[in-house]
């Protein structure tokens, strides 16, 4: 244990007590801290003009492009915490599954995982298959000073329905034909993603990440009982291996409303709301004992400035009762988002929560 308190003792005092943190702790903060999915790249022109002529993977592999990708929005919009840049499929790529990111299409899978001898695809993750990560959250951690950085994996349903359906799909029709009709396999693939997730966030906290978060992006797809059954207990794996390092531990989905009780009974010490629910309502469904993070839709951002600011206030007024709260947008960021917009969110948020 450091002097802070942080276990890892990896974390400087003054990060350790930034509104981010606290508020994942559930600690009373000066304002409501904010951050953004999907911040780093995507609607920012330097995050364009550096990425030019280098491809999406490739720039998750370079230490300097990953800290200039990452800090660009702390500098350009003053959020509370930093994402680190990369995506869900890094460490599949890092284990030497075939695939890509497509513009404009996203992960796509050369041999998708249909049966048990393709599971053979997926081996262990060691911090070596990684160094560029640890390399990367170094630069980071030197130039964020109390800015927190969040690390980040998808949870195995996610990564699964991009493995089993071979790129992004909106039925997951193989992936869980696969879940109700093999579910043995279905369970072995989920454990092996598990433990690949775990080590791959172990590797991010012990660099120096002060929190991370599980996206599990389309869990929304699930029914809750098929959800409980057939992969909350990977995801809970996930949590419980990262949980000795006493940082916080955010878990997110997109349509989740129906499950956010199992997404924080999973083992989370933040859960993630999109914008379908409000987070008065999000916090009767989740129960004591966790703060909420969310959840302006992504959408109003395209709104007049009156009209932003009228959601923002809902969104605060109904996070009043919360035992903590992490202002977000209940998606990530839309890539034609105007920057300043968010800039002026950031903003507005901080001056509207300032206590
Ligand atoms: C489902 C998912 C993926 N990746 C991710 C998720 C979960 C979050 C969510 O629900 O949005 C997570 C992710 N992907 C990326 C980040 C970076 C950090 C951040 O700013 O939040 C994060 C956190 C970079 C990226 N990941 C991707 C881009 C765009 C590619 C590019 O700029 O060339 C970025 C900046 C590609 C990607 N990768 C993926 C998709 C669906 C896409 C978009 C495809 C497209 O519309 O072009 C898979």
């Amino acid at each position: 244990m450091s002097a802070n308190g942080s276990p890892s003792g990896k974390q400087p005092t003054a990060t350790y007590d930034s509104p981010f943190l606290k508020a994942c702790r559930r600690e009373p903060v000066p304002h409501t801290p904010v951050w953004f999915m999907r911040q780093a790249g995507r609607s920012l022109p330097e995050y364009r003009k550096v990425r030019e002529g280098v491809g999406m993977l490739e720039s998750c592999m370079r230490p300097e492009l990953v800290t200039e990708i990452t800090l660009q929005p702390v500098r350009r919009h003053g959020v509370d915490a930093a994402i680190y840049f990369s995506d869900i499929v890094v460490p599949l790529k890092a284990i030497g599954v075939d695939l890509d990111i497509k513009p404009g299409v996203g992960p796509v899978v050369e041999r998708p995982i249909r049966t048990r001898a393709d599971l053979a695809q997926l081996r262990d993750l060691t911090p070596e298959d990684v160094p560029y990560i640890t390399e990367a959250i170094g630069l980071l951690t030197a130039e964020l000073g109390s800015t927190p950085l969040i690390g980040f994996a998808g949870a195995p349903f996610t990564l699964a329905s991009y493995l089993v359906e071979g790129g992004p799909s909106r039925t997951y029709e193989n992936a869980k034909a696969m879940m109700y009709g093999d579910p043995e396999l279905w369970a072995d693939l989920l454990d092996r993603l598990a433990e690949i997730t775990a080590a791959f966030l172990k590797v991010q906290i012990e660099a120096g990440a002060s929190a991370v978060q599980l996206f599990d992006s389309w869990a929304g797809a699930l029914a809750p009982a098929d959800y409980r059954r057939s992969v909350l207990p990977a995801s809970a794996k996930v949590f419980r291996a990262v949980e000795g390092y006493g940082v916080p531990r955010i878990h997110f989905g997109v349509g989740t409303g129906e499950l956010l009780g199992l997404m924080g009974e999973a083992g989370a010490d933040v859960v993630g709301v999109d914008w379908r629910v409000p987070l008065d309502e999000a916090a009767r469904r989740v129960g004591p004992g966790k703060a909420l993070q969310g959840n302006l839709d992504p959408t109003v951002l395209f709104a007049s400035r009156e009209a932003v600011e009228t959601k923002t206030r809902e969104v605060l007024d109904a996070a009043q009762a919360l035992e903590g709260h992490i202002f977000n947008l209940g998606h990530g960021v839309m890539p034609s988002t105007d920057p300043d917009a968010l800039t002026r969110l950031v903003e507005y948020v901080h001056a509207q929560s300032a206590r």
